[in-house]
């Protein structure tokens, strides 16, 4: 049987850290973040709405979105941020589900989505996996990736559901709370599961 797997967990938890790995093992895997930046760049199909809604103030002198402008609004905002998400969501799902049903003839999929559960997407999966971390670890390796506050990183943490709760309700965890390695070894355990 060939697999739909959604991936995913919290900001910074190791998605693409998994997800790297994954495809060096020849698998597909289709990134949402892609799909949504496609979405948002100059002339793709949610940029003119966001522009409507959030002002010309948000475009840098090259006319792509700031995007860390829109980030200190949606991300402090949360009925802001439901305008954005309707925006560029619909698109996201149309893009990613062309290319998902094109692949999933033949062979398992992965399906990288931070907001899988918040979504509800989980339901077309077969299989769902959860890159977990405790807070604590997120916020640091947040802070550090994107150079973030603490409250920078936390208002972007509280965007989204909790990381127990996805942890709690996948199918399979990911505990990213150890090396890179570690996590290695059990994506390793996870591919062989589905082989069999
Ligand atoms: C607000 C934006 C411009 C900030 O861009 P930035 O380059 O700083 O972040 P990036 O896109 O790389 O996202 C980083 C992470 O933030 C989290 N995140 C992004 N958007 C959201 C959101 N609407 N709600 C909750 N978490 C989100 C995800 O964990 C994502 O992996 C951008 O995230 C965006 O356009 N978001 C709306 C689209 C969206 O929901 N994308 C997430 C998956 S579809
Ligand atoms: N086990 C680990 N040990 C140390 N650092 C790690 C580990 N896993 C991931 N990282 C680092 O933590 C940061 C976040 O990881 P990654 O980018 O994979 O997360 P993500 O879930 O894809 O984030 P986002 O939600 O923003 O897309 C990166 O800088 C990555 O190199």
């Amino acid at each position: 049987m060939n697999y739909v797997i959604g991936l995913t967990g919290g900001i910074a938890s190791g998605k693409s850290t998994a997800s790297d790995y994954i495809r060096s093992k020849g698998y597909p895997v289709l990134d949402a973040d892609t799909y949504a930046k496609k979405a948002t760049a100059k002339g793709g199909p949610a940029y003119q709405g966001i522009i409507d809604h959030f002002g010309a103030d948000l475009l840098q002198d090259d006319g792509e979105i700031d995007r860390r402008k829109l980030g200190a609004i949606v991300f402090n905002d949360t009925s802001e941020r439901e305008v954005l998400n309707q925006l560029v969501h619909p698109e996201v799902r149309r893009m990613m589900d062309e290319d998902k049903e094109r692949l999933a003839e033949s062979g398992h999929v992965f399906l990288d989505i931070p907001l899988l559960f918040e979504n509800g997407l989980d339901r077309q999966c077969d299989l769902t996996l959860t890159v977990y971390v405790d807070q604590e670890t997120q916020i640091e390796r947040l802070m550090e990736r994107n150079g973030f506050s603490h409250s920078e990183a936390l208002s972007r943490i509280n965007s989204q559901m909790p990381l127990s709760e996805k942890r709690d309700r996948s199918t399979e965890v990911l505990d990213n709370r150890g090396s890179k390695d570690a996590l290695y070894d059990q994506i390793e355990d996870f591919l062989v599961r589905i082989e069999k």
